[in-house]
């Protein structure tokens, strides 16, 4: 380390309580306090000075001897068993007292009385058989005499478990010593005795850990006074022993006698004084020797430190600012005049409506990571209603049995000539009834989504208005309420409009024909082949099929087109396969497919008309005849048509689907679009139109303006609260506005005033101001800098910075120093 290059000054006793920088620290103070009173001390990383070392090496001594009042708990054996936080604030008055956080508005003027009090705490904590805990303890000390600086007292280092310490006592005295000094804005005192090995130093070895550059640490030597006769600590004060960047300062504390002997602070600054001035050895030290050297150092330090960190604190502030401001204005005024309230009333209904749109139109919908107002909409129609209609199969719930059984119902005591339309009808409508329920709970998502709406709509500001939230979530559940019924009354219209009337000449509607052709493919391509033709189940041999005539008339029917004329197709034979083979199992299928219209194929068909061709008087007979051979049995109650499906059958139910799965595609693309559409008509766009009017109309009533402006008491509390935190941190932002020009008159005060320079400043970014102190400042010998070429805002300085290239050197820190 090199040696001061500024003459030794002798230190004083009253240059210790010296309010060196007190412009630029007491902001660091206030907005530990601002901070504290927003529950939120560790958002901002203020310097803090703590004090670490081995136990009983003399920590708590160094702080007190800074204070310059005598209240710490100190002695042999482990005194320190809580962090104690040490906020010094200068004051203007005599009057010294102390205050603790946990005992809030009680000033202790008599010292003791504190140290008392840090007693008890501290046993209230962890007992009173030496348990340690990092619990804090918070102490704010206000004096005439101290410098405005947070020091903490931390649990010494100690390796042997007593008392009700646990045995890894070590390591969580020095987890709770790292958790302190690792955060990189604290400063670190060092503490070494001068009567032990400073190569073992645990002070300097657990500062060397938190930091490893040596940038925040300053070395104190205590017990100076009592080192073995024939040593001194020169070399370690001159940092050849452990090199320290910002050095080290020697002192000299009350010894364990001193205490006991009462003897005061102010007396053993003046002993130690002596000690240093008379010293043949640290005559020539003085500049770090005394505890006021310290205190002048850590002060220098810390103005450096301020405005290195200062322009993040800034920004830290203007974002509570806002935040806080916001909060107050959400609690808005008191109004008293009727007038008055109509206003707010009017205003609050206004914005109410105007969020509620918002929202819904997603206007103030920021958020990225989950879908908001009428987003969520959007989503209840597509993803969920049209998705869901998409996944349905209109012929899943129907067996082929269930078709059958349509179809022979729908033909009734006679046999079916060709596919009837009937059972097609009554399947569909069967189909189509059940779109009413999806369409009906859709409209009833969208409810539930408005009402999620209305409750978001102004939360914040009408939590100052209990009885109006509530009036107005009454008349939003009413009038959304009566928004739905509409909605549900067209998708009921909507369903019953299908199912009035099955429009079979809509131009996407596949048709008669196309069906049979497709269905006979289907048929056909499903069929195992074979040669023999089946000659059961109303299925006829292929030369014993119906006549052709026949055959074109009832493929007209089937075959009709939509718009009812028949086609050239439909009107011929469904496949080139029919014509041309008439043996072969694909022709044969064909014929019963196609015979099968005619009926006369049908075994049912056959049996009734045999019985009913046959004269009256024979049937008679017959039925005598077999009366005393054969007994019929009862049909059952239930009836199903019996056996396996007969070919004929087969078609005719693929034909059915078809038709189902065509005509329900129509029905449903219907009701996809329509259903949304009528759910956004009657209920979201009705609400966003009329919500206003029906405020308006149930509650802007000059009657209910008072009940419904009822505030709850908490809201004027917390009103009252914000404004005052919003005053505290609107003074902190101005005060911070005017600290630059106060850390320069800091700065400039500095040299003529002769105070030592800093040796060992740091050189990292984080105190690039101090390195390049004297650059920036103007000298005393030439106090007016050169004016700035684009100098109106802010003054840049025309030294150059430390590498001589002449840029502005924080330049913000400095504005109009010369207009
Ligand atoms: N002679 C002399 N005694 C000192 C000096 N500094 C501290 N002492 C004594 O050393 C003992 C321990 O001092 P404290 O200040 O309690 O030490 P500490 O590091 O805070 O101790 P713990 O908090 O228990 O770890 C006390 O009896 C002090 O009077 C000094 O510079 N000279």
């Amino acid at each position: 380390m090199a040696d001061d290059p500024v003459a030794p000054s002798t230190p004083s006793v009253s240059s210790s309580s010296a309010p060196l920088g007190s412009s630029v620290i007491p902001i660091v103070n206030k907005l530990q306090d601002i901070f504290a009173q927003l529950g939120s001390q560790s958002t901002i990383e203020l310097p803090q000075v703590a004090v670490v070392g081995s136990q009983s090496s003399g920590k708590s001594s160094v702080l007190e001897a800074l204070v310059g009042r005598d209240f710490l708990p100190r002695g042999s054996g482990i005194c320190t068993r809580r962090p104690l936080v040490l906020q010094l604030l200068q004051t203007k008055t005599d009057k010294e007292y102390g205050e603790f956080l946990h005992l809030p508005g009680k000033k202790f003027y008599d010292f003791s009385e504190i140290r008392k009090e840090i007693q008890s705490e501290t046993e209230r904590e962890v007992g009173g058989n030496k348990g340690v805990s990092d619990k804090q303890i918070r102490l704010k000390i206000f004096s005439p005499n101290v410098l405005d600086i947070t020091l903490v007292d931390l649990p010494g280092i100690t390796k042997v478990p007593v008392g009700d310490q646990p045995s890894d006592i070590e390591a969580r005295i020095r987890t709770m010593i790292m958790s302190y000094i690792k955060v990189p804005s604290c400063l670190i005192l060092a503490v070494t005795p001068a009567n032990s090995d400073l190569a073992n130093s645990d002070a300097l070895q657990i500062a060397g850990n938190a930091d490893p550059d040596g940038i925040r640490t300053i070395g104190v030597i205590t017990k100076l006074d009592i080192m073995d006769r024939g040593t001194d600590a020169r070399n370690l004060l001159l940092g050849k022993v452990i090199p320290l960047r910002l050095g080290y300062v020697g002192v000299v504390n009350r010894s364990q006698e001193d205490i006991l002997l009462n003897r005061s602070i102010k007396d053993a600054l003046v002993d130690e004084e002596k000690f240093f001035r008379t010293h043949p050895v640290y005559n020539g030290l003085a500049d770090r020797c005394g505890i006021a050297q310290l205190a002048k150092k850590l002060n220098q330090v810390l103005v450096q430190h301020i405005k290195a960190v200062f322009p993040g604190l800034k920004s830290r502030i203007s974002a509570a600012l806002v935040s806080v401001a916001k909060e107050h204005a959400s609690y808005g005024e008191i109004t008293e005049s009727k007038a008055g309230q109509g206003a707010l009333l009017l205003n609050i209904l206004s914005k109410y409506c105007e969020a509620f749109c918002s929202m819904v139109e997603g206007k103030n919908e920021k958020s990225t990571h989950k879908l908001l107002g009428g987003a969520r909409i959007h989503y209840i129609f597509q993803s969920i209603f049209v998705k869901s209609l998409e996944e349905v199969d209109p012929c899943e719930d129907l067996t082929d049995d269930d078709i059958r059984t349509a179809i022979q119902n729908a033909t009734g005591p006679k046999s079916a000539v060709f596919v009837p339309d009937v059972p097609f009808e009554v399947l569909i409508r069967r189909q189509i009834i059940r779109l009413l329920d999806p369409s009906l709970q859709c409209a009833r998502f969208i409810y539930d989504e408005l009402v999620q709406i209305s409750h978001r709509c102004l939360a914040n500001e009408l939590q100052r208005f209990p009885v109006l939230r509530k009036r107005i979530d009454e008349v939003i559940g009413n009038f959304l309420r009566e928004g739905l019924e509409p909605s549900e009354t067209i998708i009921g219209h909507l369903i019953n409009i299908e199912m009035g009337y099955i429009n079979t000449s809509h131009p996407n509607f596949i048709g008669g024909s196309k069906a049979v052709e497709i269905a006979l493919q289907q048929v056909k391509s499903s069929r195992v082949p074979s040669t023999v033709p089946r000659l059961k189940d109303g299925v006829v041999e292929p030369d014993k099929a119906p006549p052709s005539e026949k055959t074109s008339k009832s493929r007209a029917f089937l075959a009709r087109h939509s718009n009812g004329f028949l086609t050239e197709k439909g009107a011929r034979p469904s496949g080139d396969g029919e014509k041309v083979a008439p043996s072969g199992a694909a022709a044969n299928n064909s014929s019963w497919g196609i015979s099968s219209f005619f009926g006369g194929s049908d075994n049912r068909t056959s049996a009734k008309e045999s019985s009913t061709s046959k004269p009256y008087n024979e049937h008679v007979l017959n039925t005598e005849q077999a009366f005393s051979t054969i007994q019929l049995r009862e049909p059952p109650i239930v009836l199903r048509p019996s056996g396996g499906c007969s070919d004929q059958e087969i078609i005719e139910i693929a034909v059915i689907k078809l038709l189902l799965r065509s005509y329900y595609d129509i029905v449903r693309n219907n009701i996809k679009d329509l259903v949304p559409k009528s759910i956004m008509h009657f209920l979201v766009n009705h609400t966003k139109q009329e919500m206003h009017n029906v405020f308006i109309k149930k509650l802007y009533r000059e009657n209910l303006f008072e009940e419904m402006l009822q505030e709850p008491d908490e809201v004027a509390v917390k009103r009252k609260n914000t404004r005052e935190t919003l005053r505290v941190l609107q003074q902190a932002f101005r005060t911070l506005d005017e600290l630059p020009l106060e850390a320069e008159s800091v700065e400039r005060g500095g040299d003529p005033t002769g105070l030592p320079r800093m040796h060992g400043m740091p050189t990292s970014s984080m105190y690039s101001a101090s390195s390049s102190n004297d650059s920036f400042s103007p000298s005393p010998k030439n106090p007016k800098p050169r004016k700035s070429s684009y100098s109106g805002e802010l003054q840049v300085h025309g030294n150059s910075d430390s590498n001589g290239n002449g840029r502005p050197f924080m330049p913000s820190l400095y504005p109009k120093l010369d207009l």
